[in-house]
């Protein structure tokens, strides 16, 4: 398998606060990976610092590498960093859509990073790039609301746009940072279905920062489980227990972890019920 996401000795600061020290992290092609931790334990920084939106502190030996190729290195961005974005596809909690232009203008915007900046000053897709985006909405479901303006949509619908223009992107990795934080329960897991199954069918790697944990343990073989800016524990969703979860998030383990009533009653999940406070 080779390694799509190769990070060693990352360490970032803010204002003297550590938020990730000497982290090292692999990923092979074709994985999905959960991403969780407590509040503040540095999931969004380290995947801002894989798409290169981050740099790491200098004086240390951090590197970060995606796909064989340099992101940063020793807290100095690759110049050929945009080459490298354009193979990652970057999902964000608030969607990040352009609300006042339609669905597909927003999937065309995937296209960016593969065609010259000229064509894409002018928003000049061809009929490859518009073939493209619309297979990507069919994918999701959402072909019939191409022609819609995005602020329109759902939460949920808005998110599946997103994940549409990371497929319009041909990205081979695709960085969901907490895809389904703000969606209700059935949104959420459409959306969670959409990623394994670009996982599955595709090949593409994902790596996906989750808050409800039993999602992890849903959809993803492997989890990383970080902690004060560390790996604290990396390998199978199987040790997701109580009592490996109340040591993870101590004081911070609570009912909000894990989904509403509805969603536990279809798919109950009993080794996460939480120890009586
Ligand atoms: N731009 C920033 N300026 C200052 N501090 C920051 C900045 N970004 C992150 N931090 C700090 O870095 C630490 C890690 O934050 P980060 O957002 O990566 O955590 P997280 O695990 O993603 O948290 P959450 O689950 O709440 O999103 C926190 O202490 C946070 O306050």
């Amino acid at each position: 398998m080779d390694t799509v996401i190769r990070v060693e000795g990352l360490t970032k600061s803010f204002s003297g606060k550590q938020a990730l020290s000497n982290l090292k992290l692999h990923v092979g092609t074709g994985e999905m990976v959960a991403l969780i931790g407590p509040s503040g334990s540095g999931k969004s920084t380290l995947l801002r610092h894989l798409s290169g939106l981050a740099c790491s502190d200098h004086g240390g030996a951090a590197s970060v590498r995606i796909l064989g190729r340099s992101v940063q290195e020793d807290g100095r961005l690759d110049r050929r960093v945009r080459r490298v974005r354009a193979d990652i596809g970057y999902i964000f909690q608030q969607f990040n859509l352009i609300g006042r232009i339609s669905v597909l203008g927003n999937v065309l915007m995937g296209r960016l990073g593969r065609i010259s900046v000229l064509r894409g000053t002018f928003g000049r897709f061809n009929a490859h790039d518009k073939a493209l985006a619309m297979a990507a909405l069919e994918r999701v479901g959402l072909a019939d609301l191409a022609g819609q303006r995005a602020s329109t949509l759902s939460g949920g619908q808005q998110q599946r746009v997103a994940i549409a223009r990371a497929l319009a992107q041909q990205a081979e990795l695709i960085l969901a940072d907490e895809p389904i934080a703000s969606l209700d329960p059935e949104s959420a897991r459409k959306v969670m279905e959409i990623l394994r199954d670009i996982n599955e069918t595709d090949g593409k790697t994902v790596v996906v920062t989750l808050h409800q944990v039993d999602y992890a343990a849903r959809y993803c073989k492997r989890v990383v489980a970080m902690k004060s800016g560390t790996v604290h524990f990396d390998g199978s969703v199987s040790a997701l227990t109580v009592p490996f979860l109340n040591q993870l998030y101590g004081g911070d383990l609570d009912a909000s972890l894990l989904p509403p009533a509805a969603v536990m009653r279809s798919h109950p999940l009993p080794q996460f019920e939480l120890a009586a406070a």
